[in-house]
């Protein structure tokens, strides 16, 4: 049976030295809660690190075993790979870099290599845990390379990658060094999930803009592989927090609080000890807010509870000691006998009275300067049961995608924050309320389950679609078997695509004119009684019978609107038109003159607006915008249009490769030799046309293809050519 194989830097258990020797204990922060619940299923196993050093080969045995009964499998971190994985390349280089802390980014290279060796130690422990039928899931930025690193050793598993933490815009990636080692990593997957559409977004052009691959919905591909990125929120195991929420210790422990607080209205706070939290900014606009509000004075306090985290990392010490100023400054200043303003705890809760503090506050003020997600936000929601209860939650966080109900601000504009503490306490019951069911249903919905679930399901698309596109190299043995089939076939149909396959693709189309040596090669194939040639093109046929014409070849041309057999005229397919230009050119006129560098090519019955000389990314959006505005106009003039490689096409429906490459088929219904050779999107209707048997030949790119082979330029398709010969 196939398992799910989870692989993470930290493992949902950490490990404790107590007096009495090991202790287990529930890790904190989003990943390990959010999955949590869900990794024991059908003897899935988690991959991770229990949080401790433990060096004694007796002690770790202990580990091993303790976790082993809850689907667990340690990877055991040193000192050293503690300071410089963990504490140093991870959270000194990648998180300050990917949360827009930039001016805290460490670049070190011996942080590097160890990042780097420590990626290699988690792949190793994965491929002693995992067979070759399991599908590995890997988390978060602490293990960008292994994706890359299990792929090397097992080309074929699934391989999924989930980054919890936000993807920031490929300006600020392209100014860490090992960047493209670090995005090649992430690639090594079949499918890449962020939270957000924009992390994705964001991604996508750091993969187009530093490494050159492109991507079409999503589908990267990258050299000989393609990948699916994707965004996928992630959710909480929403029925265990509801009923966590009802349940007796936390209907206790709430009431535990209220009796301590008295009669006071409850803003809440929960996270980790992390500057991308924007605690002492929260502070401080609920310091401005009860300077601008004196009547909450007495009225409210802020419950804040900091979670102990990193503290060995030089800013998480500092923006501690800022906390503890913060807090001293505005207790001591507002405090009466009877009422504090801050309740500031820095430890950790256990989730019973997170939950009952959940349902005791009215308010939960969730203000991360960035933050992937953000689950407290979610878990509050989902805690509140049918009370009501306001969440004010930064633009900045994942969540705030999803959660359009809760009050929106910019974490960095206090006054903001502070105004919306106010509206939150004077919101009337039945507008919370409403809110608050909006966003239920929501979370409710979009649950973790649903989260892995959805993940899975396109992790198995992925793979499926890299299948049906797969192709083979063609190497010396299926040359063999191609030249044998060749030489005893009495009648053969060669299709031959003529940019990109032979020729090689230039900038400027008009000088892709063919050299000495492939009209030689064409001389010859044509020569042979039993070969027909067939030139196969998108050109218009006066390119082509003023470069080729003089030959005995049989020619098709501007995708299937011309047809030439050797020694016939010309004719053209039945029932074309092209009145239609005088609407569409225009339109095309309008794409050149806002892009740069592009052009039109005017055929009989087609408009081409190339790209190959524009902006790349800028003309991919042109492209898009050109098809959609072009599809829009094609419904009623009967027309089609194609993306091909660096071109959009318009031409009249009804006309492609494929349709005119059938038709030669049935002219020759006694070829025992077929050959197809073509790079372009449009060859691939071709190759669709081909009998099952036919030789069909996918040439550069990835390779992805429906054709059944792949060979990588226009020389390697002229040395194939000659072998037949
Ligand atoms: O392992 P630590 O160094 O102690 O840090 C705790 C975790 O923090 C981060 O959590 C993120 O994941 C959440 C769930 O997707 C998301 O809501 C949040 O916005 C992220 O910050 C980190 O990504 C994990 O790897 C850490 O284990
Ligand atoms: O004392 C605490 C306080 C919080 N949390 C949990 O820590 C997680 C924080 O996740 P979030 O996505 O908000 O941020 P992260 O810390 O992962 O960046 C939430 O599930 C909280 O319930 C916890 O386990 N113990
Ligand atoms: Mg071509």
């Amino acid at each position: 049976m196939s398992r799910t194989i989870i692989v993470s830097n930290r493992l949902p258990t950490k490990a404790h030295r107590t007096d009495n020797g090991l202790e287990f204990t529930p890790s904190e922060g989003g990943l390990a809660t959010g999955l949590g619940s869900i990794y024991r299923a059908d003897g899935n196993v988690w991959i991770g690190w229990p949080g401790l050093v433990v060096e004694d080969p007796d002690e770790q045995q202990h580990v091993i075993g303790q976790l082993h009964e809850d689907s667990m499998s340690p990877v055991f971190l040193t000192d050293a790979e503690i300071r410089d994985f963990y504490e140093g390349f991870s959270n000194e280089t990648l998180w300050p870099t990917f949360h827009y802390f930039s001016q805290y980014a460490v670049f070190d290279q011996h942080q590097w290599e160890v990042y780097v060796a420590v990626n290699e130690k988690f792949c190793e422990a994965v491929l002693r845990e995992a067979g070759p039928d399991d599908t590995i899931w890997v988390h978060d930025y602490q293990l960008l390379l292994l994706p890359q690193m299990l792929r090397k050793a097992r080309p074929d598993s699934s391989i999924g990658f989930f980054l919890h933490i936000p993807f920031p815009s490929q300006e600020i990636i392209r100014a860490m060094p090992w960047r493209e080692q670090l995005l090649e990593g992430m690639l090594g997957a079949d499918l890449i999930g962020f939270h957000t559409y924009g992390y994705m977004r964001h991604f996508l052009s750091a993969v187009s803009q530093l490494l050159g691959y492109p991507s079409q919905n999503g589908m990267v591909e990258a050299g000989q592989r393609s990948v699916l990125v994707d965004a996928f929120p992630m959710g909480i195991d929403y029925e265990k927090y509801a009923e966590l929420a009802a349940s007796e210790p936390a209907l206790k422990s709430e009431q535990t609080y209220r009796e301590a607080l008295g009669d006071v209205r409850v803003i809440l706070s929960i996270d980790r000890l992390d500057y991308t939290k924007g605690i002492a900014q929260r502070l401080l606009a609920y310091e401005l807010m009860l300077q601008q509000y004196p009547e909450w004075r007495e009225q409210v306090t802020l419950f804040m509870l900091v979670v102990p985290s990193r503290d060995q990392v030089e800013q998480y010490k500092e923006l501690k000691e800022e906390i503890d100023e913060l807090v001293g400054r505005i207790t001591s200043t507002y405090r009466t006998l009877s009422w504090n303003p801050v309740q500031y705890f820095y430890r950790s809760f256990p989730i019973e009275d997170l939950a009952g503090l959940y349902r005791l506050a009215e308010v939960a003020l969730v203000t991360p300067m960035r933050d992937g997600m953000n689950l407290v936000a979610k878990e509050f929601i989902a805690c509140k049961g049918d009370q009501p209860g306001v969440l004010i939650l930064s633009e900045r966080a994942g969540a705030a995608r999803e959660l359009s109900d809760a009050i929106i601000i910019n974490p960095s504009d206090m006054h903001q924050v502070a105004e919306a503490m106010h509206e939150a306490l004077i919101m009337p019951e039945q507008e919370q309320r409403h809110r608050m069911a909006n966003m239920q249903a929501l979370v409710k919905q979009y649950n973790v389950h649903h989260w892995v679930q959805l993940f899975m399901d396109r992790l198995a698309y992925s793979k499926i679609k890299q299948q049906t596109l797969a192709t083979t190299k063609l190497d010396a043995d299926v040359l063999q078997q191609m030249i044998e089939q060749y030489k005893s076939a009495e009648q053969r149909l060669l299709f031959l695509d003529y940019d990109g396959t032979l020729a090689p693709f230039n900038k400027n189309p008009q000088k892709a004119r063919p050299d000495e040596d492939l009209l030689q090669l064409l001389r010859a194939l044509s020569a042979d009684k039993r070969n027909r040639v067939v030139i196969i093109s998108g050109r218009d046929r006066n390119t082509l019978q003023e470069w080729l014409g003089h030959l005995p070849l049989d020619f098709i041309a501007e995708h299937g609107v011309w047809f030439k057999a050797e020694g016939d005229e010309w004719s053209m397919a039945q029932g074309l038109r092209n009145d239609w230009k005088l609407e569409i050119r225009p339109i095309l006129d309008m794409h050149v003159s806002r892009t740069a560098g592009s052009f039109i090519e005017e055929k009989d019955y087609s408009l081409v607006w190339h790209y190959r000389r524009a902006d790349a990314e800028l003309a991919a959006v042109r492209a898009r915008e050109l098809t959609s505005h072009l599809n829009f106009m094609a419904t009623n003039n009967d027309l089609q249009v194609m993306e091909g490689n660096k071109v959009v096409e318009v031409k009249s429906a009804g006309v492609n490769k494929g349709l005119a490459a059938a038709r030669w088929l049935t002219n020759y219904p006694d070829a025992t030799f077929i050959l197809a050779l073509g790079d372009d999107r449009t060859d691939e209707d071709t190759f669709r046309a081909m009998p099952e048997e036919a030789f069909t030949v996918k040439v550069g790119g990835t390779g992805r293809s429906l054709a059944r082979y792949n060979i990588n330029n226009t020389n390697e398709v002229r040395r194939t050519l000659r072998a037949l010969l």
